[in-house]
């Protein structure tokens, strides 16, 4: 609380005994193994600056931050995988938390089913941002309420015995990650964003290096990703945010740069790799003043691809390392060709985060004349540049990332066994233990990716290279669209012999919780709230005589 004093020189000398007793229990907090790869280019001082007067809280997404620690951990030392996927209900997370440690939940989900404006769309992550906190929210409070009921049935047995007969206790706080997009913003919206993960129950949270203007689905095409660096200043606003609430969120760092086509700047050096220039010097016009041109002149849209894909050609779209060679192949001057690209590229590659300037005065040395590259001429028309990533580039950001968060994930486009081999040693080459997550995605074709035998190893053979958080990110739309379109098929066909015999009749062979609704919604436990609230009787108990659910019981007359 704030400092009462009765006069200046005392609230001084308070102020600062309170900062430097925050201080150090910031820096014990940080001394915890926890943090041991975990990179602040901040002070514990910085952090309790910004914690004003009230006692530190510990939030219980912190506590579940920790336990998720804990199963990624335990996993990574077994060379297995936590294995989830996105839930969209607490139906679904009650189910799940039976079987998985961990739950997922997808902003691409949310995107379709839960915004906050109940405006549905594709996951382009412009709903409001509090749509996925919302639904962290939402389903975290159904886990606590599930757990608490399970918890006065287990702790009114009257002996082990009857503990045994009830089955095992269910974990219903299972962990969950939440997806925050691109930070729906600049750093003050990745920081707000933050702290209503924190104060709403996300265990943790991914974030991808993509623009939050141009956010796309990571399986939809024009995706643009942002500067490595600006990226950095993400997850370091991420951290900043926990630390400020003391919370030991966990943080998953994306990238989009495999199969991005652009970027928003040039600014960092580490991307110079990989934007596309012209390398025709001739071009009189650039893409946009060619299209803007065209525009003008009343050239309509199919047209207008047309002009782009011919001025594309004609502009020798390429990345300076392949402009290089093909100089050098072409230059019959030069005799031991091969040896000159190899020289070069040994100085000039995907991971050595050399700039674009270097290269330029490297290849002038080797070639003896100035190669004519120009990434400005081929931006599109929103300004962006022309980006070419691939796997070695998502190796590099991994790489620049892997400081600032607890896992990094390249986001692919198959399920490639063996790019998720070339990613995970990229990453653990520089980064031994670095715990890497997978998108095991409905967006792909699974049938047509691999055998059923494939299909049936893949997370374990993932699992060994450290992917210890993998996760089947829209499971919960799809198995609910398959159930609801074969039941309201047979419901329109067969009446309720369909609800008996498909559903009721299968709940019970199965042993699904969820037949006897009334008990799972916690009725029992609410009546229990309600008798006591009493005195310890209640005519208007949900469960009393009467009750439907009576008919479930073994003995009763239906
Ligand atoms: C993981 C994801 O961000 C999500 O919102 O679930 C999406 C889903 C997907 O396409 O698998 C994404 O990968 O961008
Ligand atoms: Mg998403």
């Amino acid at each position: 609380m704030p400092i009462s004093t009765n006069n200046q020189t005392d609230e001084f000398e308070q102020l600062q005994n309170q900062l430097q007793k925050e201080v150090t229990e910031i820096e014990n907090w940080w001394s915890e193994p926890r943090w041991n790869q975990t990179r602040r280019n901040y002070s514990a001082k910085d952090i309790a600056l910004r914690r004003g007067t009230f006692e530190p809280v510990t939030y219980p997404s912190s506590i579940m931050a920790d336990k998720l620690f804990k199963v990624l951990d335990k996993h990574n030392n077994d060379g297995t995988a936590s294995r989830t996927f996105g839930a969209m209900d607490p139906v679904q997370i009650t189910q799940m938390a039976k079987y998985l440690d961990t739950i997922y939940i997808s902003g691409w989900q949310c995107s379709s089913t839960a915004s906050t404006s109940n405006e549905p769309g594709p996951d382009l992550a412009d709903y409001p941002m509090d749509t996925v906190p919302n639904k962290v929210d939402h389903l975290f409070k159904a886990q606590q309420f599930h757990d608490r009921k399970q918890f006065e049935v287990r702790g009114n047995a009257t002996s082990q015995s009857q503990l045994n007969e009830m089955g095992p206790a269910i974990d219903y706080l299972t962990p969950i990650v939440a997806d925050a997009d691109a930070g729906h913003g600049g750093l003050t919206a990745v920081y707000k964003l933050t702290k209503m993960f924190i104060e709403r129950g996300a265990a943790g949270i991914h974030m991808e290096d993509q623009t939050s203007t141009n956010k796309k689905c990571g399986h939809m095409a024009g995706r643009c990703v942002i500067p490595v660096q600006e990226h950095i200043n993400r997850l370091v606003t991420i951290r900043m945010c926990a630390d400020v609430m003391n919370s030991n969120l966990i943080i998953v760092a994306r990238s989009d740069s495999e199969a991005a086509t652009l970027i928003s700047s040039t600014i960092d050096v580490r991307d110079h790799y990989f934007i596309v220039g012209a390398t025709n010097p001739d071009l009189e016009y650039s893409l946009s003043e060619t299209l803007e041109l065209a525009i003008s002149q009343g050239t309509d849209g199919n047209k207008l691809s047309q002009i782009e894909k011919e001025w594309s050609e004609k502009a020798g779209l390429k990345l300076f390392h392949e402009a290089f060679a093909d100089a050098v192949t072409n230059d019959s001057k030069i005799t031991n060709k091969q040896a000159i690209i190899e020289q070069f590229n040994s100085k000039i590659g995907p991971l050595t985060e050399t700039s674009n300037r270097e290269a330029r005065q490297l290849a002038k040395e080797l070639l003896g004349y100035e190669l004519y590259f120009n990434w400005e001429l081929p931006r599109v028309r929103e300004g962006l540049y022309r980006y070419r990533g691939g796997t070695q580039c998502a190796v590099m950001r991994a790489r620049a990332f892997a400081p600032y968060a607890d896992l990094v994930w390249m986001e692919s486009n198959y399920p490639d066994y063996e790019q998720a081999v070339e990613f995970a040693e990229g990453v653990r080459e520089k980064f031994p233990n670095k715990w890497l997550a997978y998108n095991l995605s409905p967006s792909f074709n699974w049938q047509k990716a691999m055998s059923v035998d494939e299909q049936f190893t893949f997370i374990d053979r993932l699992g060994k290279l450290g992917y210890v958080w993998q996760f089947i990110t829209l499971a919960g739309i799809h198995t609910t669209a398959l159930s609801i379109n074969a039941f309201a098929r047979d419901f329109k066909q067969d009446g309720m012999k369909a609800y008996a015999q498909n559903i009721q009749q299968r709940e019970m062979d199965e042993g699904v919780d969820v037949l006897k609704h009334q008990k799972w919604s916690g009725a029992e436990y609410i009546d229990g709230i309600l008798k006591l609230a009493q005195g310890g009787v209640s005519a208007t108990a949900a469960m009393g005589e009467g009750v439907t659910e009576d008919q479930f019981k073994e003995k009763s007359k239906l």
